[in-house]
């Protein structure tokens, strides 16, 4: 095409028309001037000659028809070279349009083309979509039987992807259909400017055989005038016939051009529509295969459509089903809740019963096992004491049972039974261990009492209080109580208060009061509930650990402030720490209420005053000490013997519990013994006193006793200041292992036998058996 333009653009023979037009133009008017001034010759010939039969007026005469007939000749080859110029002005404007229409088929080509890449770009996106989703579909398909509501959305993406190709197919065919008739017109038009072209040639044709009988004509007038000697005549003409001769070549060689033209034209035509269809071929193939990939999946979405409803059906049933399942899961939840509630009730109902029945039981349990137990503690050898000579520990253990301790003393080994026997080794959480069962007991409502007994040093204060990284009794106690109540606190409102009291010299000093010094006194309540009270006694409500770190820091500062040396005086005044817990039930119709007391005491020193060898202020302490001791003493021997009176009002210490050593309170005796051999005489006493203690019991209780009067030995009685004779530990016999164990099974048969009189037997083989086992 490009090429085509430039030779198009080669305008030379135009050139070379507008130079033979302007010549034309030029001889005309020579011609005119020529004939004008030949005429006027002529006329002046004719005007001299005459003579009418002269034969050269005759010749003028011929001759002026023939130029007249020349020129009327001339005058019809300029029209007629005016209509060529004409025609060729059309034609070249012809080929004009034909080439801006060739330019525009070709533009329209270009743009079908790029249209029909695009539209192959966009099939073979589509194809390779298609593929994609065909295989997602088939994957889908294969899930579909696990997951069938997805296959909806499978679907209606085929079904939406393939309609949008099937559209855009669509929209290819309406442009190619488009371009087709676009073609068509150009072809029709295109014959339409042939019949044209060959009118002109046959027209073209005619003229130059005219021209050449014009020319033959010329010819002959040449001839004539050349014979007549008219020079000027043969000139012109001669000019003439060049000039036409000249046009001819420029009219055969415009001619061969067009027809050039019009071959490269077709050519280019052709070419073009070769191309054209080359380039169809394939989206016609590419069609084909789209519209045989479209075919293919026709089936899997007729499938997939099936499905789709299928699952549609389904799933606008789905709300239905889910709203019936729901229905009925919220009946049958509501039955299994109302089920469960009842069974829940029931099972509460069981629980408080069970727990009443615990309660009893381990009260049952406690009153078996004796309402005052009697554990011993020896402390361990300090490293000070190690370095000593008198290392030597003169106490030993049974491996096999915790309640035995063997003391040598003077040759002799002697054998302490208690209930519970703690080697220097026990830590202070094991020794709490046994004793939490007390302490949790006062908030049921019990009164109890633990007593640190034993001589000065033996470890009664760090068995009581402890030290601060590793607290005693006290504390743990009170973080024990704190734990309960709050596990508590949904049902009850409980409320601890705590006390501390000193007795020194049968004295009694509020330890948490402003004036630590003053003396308090005890007195019956006025309120005639025959309960004894402390006027004065401060009492502080205690919420958490840290008030009871608060409270013993008081406690120790006052307790500092009234003596001179603190280590001594300690060692010979009891101190009395007294919690009171009294609980509330909520919403409780019969109006729950509880109140316990436990009463923890470190005793003073237990050293025989003979021993300390103690003179004035020393020998009234250890008087005063010894009283409140051996009250103590008699007061938990008239209780185990179920005296009928018991001696509270012996000294300050037994009256001020009274309320809590009576009844079914609860006291635990903790006697702490020293190891060195050193102290050894003061270990035996502090031993026998708990052995004696303990004997009591087994005094009221027959089989205790029955056991252990057939076990023990005759005692060499020592300085215990009780008024019933101390039984002396003896040695047991080889077989004291299966000694103890018989003693315990016979113990459980015991409180099997109890427990099963004291309830029916659908409680015990009920869910409580559980416990009982
Ligand atoms: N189980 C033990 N473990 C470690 N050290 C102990 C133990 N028992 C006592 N001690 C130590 O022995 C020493 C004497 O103990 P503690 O002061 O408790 O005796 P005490 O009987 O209270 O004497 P006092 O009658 O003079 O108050 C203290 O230093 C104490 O830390």
């Amino acid at each position: 095409m490009e090429r085509l333009r430039s030779e198009l653009g080669a305008t030379d023979l135009e050139k070379q028309l507008e130079l033979l037009v302007v010549e034309n133009q030029r001889l005309k008017q020579e011609l005119k001037s020529c004939r004008s001034s030949e005429l006027q010759s002529l006329d002046a010939a004719a005007e001299t000659c005459s003579c009418s039969r002269c034969p050269h007026s005759q010749d003028a005469e011929s001759l002026r028809r023939e130029v007249s007939r020349w020129e009327s000749q001339a005058r019809q080859r300029e029209r007629r070279l005016a209509e060529l110029e004409r025609e060729l002005l059309e034609k070249s404007s012809r080929a004009e349009s034909l080439r801006r229409q060739l330019d525009e088929s070709t533009r329209q080509l270009d743009d079908s083309r790029r249209q029909l890449e695009e539209a192959r770009r966009r099939q073979k996106e589509a194809e390779q979509k298609l593929s994609l989703r065909l295989q997602e579909c088939e994957e889908e398909l294969a899930r579909q039987a696990a997951t069938p509501p997805r296959v909806k959305y499978v679907t209606h993406t085929v079904e939406v992807e393939s309609a949008g190709s099937q559209k855009a197919l669509a929209e290819l065919q309406t442009k190619n259909a488009g371009l087709q008739e676009q073609l068509s017109v150009q072809r029709q038009l295109l014959r339409e400017l042939e019949t044209q072209l060959h009118e002109s040639q046959r027209t073209c044709a005619q003229l130059r055989t005219q021209l050449l009988t014009d020319r033959g004509r010329l010819c002959g007038f040449l001839s004539k005038a050349v014979g007549r000697g008219n020079g000027e005549m043969v000139r012109r003409l001669s000019k003439i016939l060049v000039y036409e001769g000249e046009m001819e070549r420029a009219q055969g060689q415009l001619e061969a051009e067009m027809q050039n033209l019009e071959e490269e034209k077709n050519r280019v035509i052709e070419e073009a529509f070769i191309r054209a269809e080359r380039e169809m071929k394939p989206v016609h193939e590419n069609l084909a295969g789209v519209r045989m990939n479209l075919l293919s999946l026709q089936p899997a979405l007729t499938t997939l459509t099936c499905d789709y409803n299928c699952l549609k059906r389904q799933v606008q049933d789905f709300p239905f089903m889910l709203d019936k399942a729901i229905t009925e899961a919220k009946q049958e939840i509501c039955q299994v809740i109302s089920e469960v509630s009842s069974t829940n009730q029931e099972l509460l109902r069981k629980y408080k019963r069970e727990m009443n029945l615990r309660k009893k039981c381990h009260n049952e349990l406690v009153r078996l096992k004796g309402n005052i137990r009697v554990f011993c503690r020896v402390r361990p050898v300090s490293q000070e004491e190690q370095d000593s000579a008198d290392a030597r520990t003169m106490l030993s253990f049974d491996s096999e049972d915790d309640a035995v301790l063997y003391l040598s003393n003077k040759g002799k080994i002697m054998t302490f039974e208690l209930d519970k026997v703690f080697a220097p080794q026990a830590t202070q959480e094991e020794v709490f261990q046994e004793v939490q069962s007390l302490v949790t007991s006062c908030i049921d409502g019990f009164n109890v009492c633990i007593f640190a007994y034993g001589q000065t040093g033996s470890g009664k204060t760090y068995t009581m209080e402890g030290v601060v990284d590793d607290p005693g009794i006290n504390q743990r106690a009170l973080r024990l109580l704190f734990s309960e109540v709050t596990e508590k606190a949904p049902d009850w409102d409980y409320k601890i208060t705590v006390s501390m009291v000193e007795i020194y010299n049968e004295t009694l000093r509020n330890l948490l009061g402003e004036n630590p010094t003053d003396k308090l006194d005890i007195k019956m309540n006025p309120d005639g509930s025959g309960q004894l009270y402390v006027p004065g006694l401060t009492e502080f409500t205690v919420q958490s650990p840290e008030d009871i770190n608060r409270v013993f820091e008081l406690g120790h500062m006052n307790r500092a402030t009234a003596c001179t040396n603190l280590n001594e005086h300690s060692s010979r005044s009891h101190a009395l720490l007294i919690i009171t817990v009294s609980g509330t039930r909520f919403n409780s119709a019969t109006g729950n209420r509880t109140q316990g007391k436990l009463n923890l005491v470190d005793l003073a020193g237990s050293e025989r005053i003979a021993k300390s060898g103690a003179e004035g202020s020393r020998l009234r302490e250890a008087q005063c000490i010894n009283k409140s001791l051996s009250a103590l003493g008699d007061v938990i021997n008239a209780l185990r013997s179920k005296h009928s009176h018991i001696p509270f009002r012996n000294s300050r210490l037994t009256y001020l519990l009274q309320d809590s050593l009576n009844g079914d309170s609860k006291t635990l005796m903790m006697v702490q013994v020293s190891p060195l051999p050193t102290n050894m005489s003061e270990s035996v006493c502090s031993l026998k006193f708990a052995q004696r203690v303990r004997s009591v019991e087994l005094s009221s209780s027959s089989s205790r006793r029955h056991e252990n009067s057939s076990t023990s030995s005759s005692p060499t009685h020592d300085s215990v200041e009780l008024d019933s004779p101390p039984v002396t530990p003896v040695p047991l016999p080889i077989s004291r292992a299966s000694s103890a164990v018989l003693k315990y099974i016979k113990y459980i048969l015991e409180i099997e036998a109890t427990v099963y009189k004291t309830f029916p037997a659908e409680i015990i083989d009920g869910p409580a058996s559980a416990f009982f086992l």
